[in-house]
């Protein structure tokens, strides 16, 4: 595993929007309370900005990463993160989100293994959390994120945008803090876990916590970890985050090479799914995989404030939602719920005609870039 942690974001800078872009900043925002009751001490978020808050500090916007991602929302793949930006080239000077205006803040979610506080974390008597790290809740994470940009000055954003978890966490910002948002940009996700999504997710669990190297999640400093079960689990989840048709474009029932299934060797679908688990080994941490699909499975709008369809009549916040017709993990009937209850979608549904299922909230990028002009379109319109 390669996650690496910027040692030099400790501690809390108070000039962060004079840093550089793409440069991480670290939050200590102390002890978190969270949703289930129990609490975490001293946690840290960590996030990257692009381009410079304005004087009034209206042309804030915020990017928010699904399971696997992390704040490197745009740019190269560097020695901090050996991945693209996961919306590189619609975030920037002259882009969708055009950086030369606005400022755009990405956090890493916390549960996650790319700086904020997650499983693999340091808890305050010197040992990894492991085990002992509470389960979270996309309320949780959302509550981290407000409280290091609260203490960083942030006290109001022009918009949210974000899909899949991003997406999750886009609508609970939208529907918990309507007063501090312009407008919100809600891709393929619905309004709380279907039984599909738990019965893949808690699969996916499963393979993790069955690896011998999990160790009842205290693995950490062991030197072994459950990579074996996050392979498959990976393998499972990639396959959902596609297409049937796509991948039957692709791969067929072709073997890999010049390899033959028949003696033994694989097919090309297979070699591909492989790949796709060794490189999510090569960057992801097991627990932080375990902790935030917890967090999926229990994602729900509705959850105490009277049920799905109250919280979102409840919402205010100019809202685009948008899917993607071949997303067979989020279906797009999800979305159309969200568009018809949320109490201000003006933007209405916009569906993408693709063959990339789940991932085409970061695969498709012209009509994410047309969603992301027209989420800005509403700010102005509230300007
Ligand atoms: C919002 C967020 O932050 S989420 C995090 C985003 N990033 C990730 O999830 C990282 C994991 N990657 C992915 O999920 C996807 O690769 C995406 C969505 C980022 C991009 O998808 P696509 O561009 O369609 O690429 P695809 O999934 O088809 O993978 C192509 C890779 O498979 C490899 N591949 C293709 N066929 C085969 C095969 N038969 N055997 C082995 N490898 C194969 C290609 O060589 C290519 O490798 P590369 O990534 O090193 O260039
Ligand atoms: N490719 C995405 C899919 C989940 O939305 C990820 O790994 O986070």
């Amino acid at each position: 595993m390669s996650v690496t942690i910027d040692p030099a974001a400790t501690a809390f800078d108070p000039d962060w929007a004079l840093r550089p872009d793409g440069s991480d900043v670290a939050v200590r925002i102390g002890d978190l309370d969270l949703e289930s009751g129990a609490r975490i001490a001293d946690v840290t978020v960590t996030f990257q900005k692009w381009g410079r808050p304005n004087e009034a500090g209206d042309n804030i916007v915020l990017a928010l990463h699904a399971l696997t991602g992390n704040s490197h929302a745009t740019g190269p793949a560097d020695a901090r993160f050996s991945m693209t930006g996961w919306w590189d080239g619609l975030i920037g000077p002259g882009c969708a989100v055009d950086t030369d205006e606005w400022c755009v803040v990405a956090p890493n979610a916390i549960g996650g293994c790319y700086g904020s506080t997650g499983p693999g974390s340091t808890a305050p008597d010197g040992r990894a959390w492991g085990s002992r790290f509470p389960l979270l809740t996309v309320r949780d994470l959302v509550a981290a994120e407000y409280a290091a940009f609260t203490r960083s000055g942030i006290t109001r954003f022009a918009a949210v945008a974000g899909g899949s978890m991003g997406g999750a966490r886009a609508l609970e910002w939208a529907v918990t803090h309507p007063d501090k948002i312009d407008a919100a940009l809600v891709l393929a996700v619905g309004a709380r876990a279907s039984a599909d999504q738990i019965g893949t997710q808690t699969t996916q669990i499963a393979a993790i916590k069955g690896d011998a190297d999990w160790q009842d999640g205290d693995y950490y400093g062991t030197g072994r970890a459950p990579m074996t079960g996050m392979g498959v689990a990976r393998r499972v989840a990639h396959l959902s985050y596609r297409s049937d048709r796509e991948l039957d474009q692709r791969f067929e029932n072709l073997p890999q090479g010049d390899e033959d299934p028949l003696t033994g060797g694989r097919y090309a679908i297979a070699s591909y799914l492989e790949y796709q688990s060794e490189k999510l080994k090569s960057r992801f941490d097991p627990g932080s995989y375990v902790a935030l699909s917890e967090v999926l499975n229990n994602h729900d709008v509705g959850r105490g404030r009277g049920g799905v369809k109250a919280a979102l009549n409840a919402c205010t916040v100019p809202t685009i939602v948008g899917g993607i017709d071949s997303d067979r993990l989020y279906p797009l009937y999800q979305q159309e719920e969200l568009a018809a209850e949320l109490g201000n979608c003006v933007g209405g549904l916009r569906v993408v005609r693709s063959d990339a299922g789940h991932d085409g909230f970061l695969t498709e990028k012209e009509p994410i870039a047309e969603m992301l002009r027209d989420t800005i379109a509403l700010v102005r319109a509230r300007r």
